[in-house]
């Protein structure tokens, strides 16, 4: 073998995310990385979709690819990977992680607290509107939808086109500020666009967030193969540690990356630590705790996300956050 294929979609995000781990890859691996295109929609029957399970609509389209041997590799953004894998498929690598952090990208350059009250703040996920609710009650959310650019496009003021259509709204942005993962920010070189990085202390990002994870056929990994060797360098311990806690904690409460969930593990020292937040959907209240473990293996990464799930359960979680 002296090429492999990696699937990506369409968007901007992902054909960027994919481009550069096969440039990693093929820089590791001496060998040549070729990308392909895999629609998201109506080229996969539904029957092969209902198969993978879990409500990852667009992982699950790249992963029919992987599983038909139509590429090798897939590149996902983790945070939006359900946290059951589908049998015959394995994630082979979770590349070094970039920013974590969520971004506000406001007018005039204002921060969260300058943002005067009744502002109106733009997004679509209800993790990211219920630490805002609770934060500043007296702002007002908007629900959102759309690439990063489009999402870009809404704010008063953007040089970002947006690029939907502009149903009912004003070309010129209608919303004070939006906010986005500053890691696919980065990523598109748009982060001129960020006003404030919004501290984990206040929001907290989604499990996985700044994360890629990288997936092959199950049964490829077995081999000892140039591929195989790249995919085990460009794996990052620290990374995977993380993450592993992180997804660990969302799949005990049984929430998927729609719920109103943070959850961030930091490795320092020989201490894993995993903070997380379990939010009412309308921002009255949240639950935040954080446990840490000295045993800092995949092992000891899942138990810690299981164990502080566990006892955001006794207190009340799924309650709080009607999951
Ligand atoms: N759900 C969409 C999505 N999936 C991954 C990213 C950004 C990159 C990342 O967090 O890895 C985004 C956009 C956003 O949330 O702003």
């Amino acid at each position: 073998m002296t090429t492999f294929t990696i699937g990506t979609r369409g968007s901007a995000l992902a054909t960027t995310q994919t481009g550069t781990v096969a440039d990693a890859l093929a820089e590791l691996s001496g060998l040549t990385a070729h990308t392909t295109l895999v629609k998201t929609e109506g080229d996969v029957t539904s029957g092969s979709l209902a198969q993978l399970g879990g409500t990852g609509v667009f992982a699950a389209a790249l992963r029919v690819a992987l599983m038909e041997g139509r590429c090798d590799l897939a590149v996902h953004s983790l945070k939006d990977l359900p946290t059951q894998q589908p049998a015959g498929l394995s994630i082979a690598a979770t590349p070094p992680r970039v920013d974590v952090r969520d971004a506000l990208c406001a007018r005039d350059g204002l921060t969260l607290e300058e943002l005067p009250a009744g502002s109106t703040i733009g997004t679509g996920s209800p993790r990211r509107s219920a630490q805002l609710k609770y934060a500043r009650p007296d702002l007002q959310i908007v629900d959102i939808r759309g690439n990063v650019g489009t999402r870009l496009g809404r704010v008063k003021g953007s040089p970002e086109q947006a690029d939907d259509g502009g149903v009912g709204r004003d070309a010129q942005g209608d919303l004070d500020a939006v906010v986005l993962a500053a890691a696919g920010l980065e990523r598109l070189g748009l982060q001129a666009h960020i006003t404030q990085y919004l501290d984990p202390t206040v929001m907290l990002p989604a499990p996985g967030q700044g994360s890629l994870a990288v997936e092959c056929r199950s049964e490829a990994l077995a081999e000892d193969t140039a591929l195989n060797r790249a995919l085990a360098e460009l794996d990052d311990d620290a990374t995977r540690l993380a993450v592993t806690a992180e997804r660990g904690l969302l799949a005990r409460l049984e929430a998927g990356c729609a719920a109103p969930i943070g959850a961030l593990a930091t490795l320092e020292a020989d201490v894993l630590a995993l903070d997380a937040v379990v939010c009412a959907p309308d921002g009255s209240d949240v639950i935040r705790r954080r446990a840490t473990t000295t045993e800092v293996t995949d092992a000891g990464a899942a138990a810690l996300g299981v164990a502080l799930a566990e006892q955001l359960l006794r207190e009340g979680a799924a309650e709080l956050a009607g999951l």
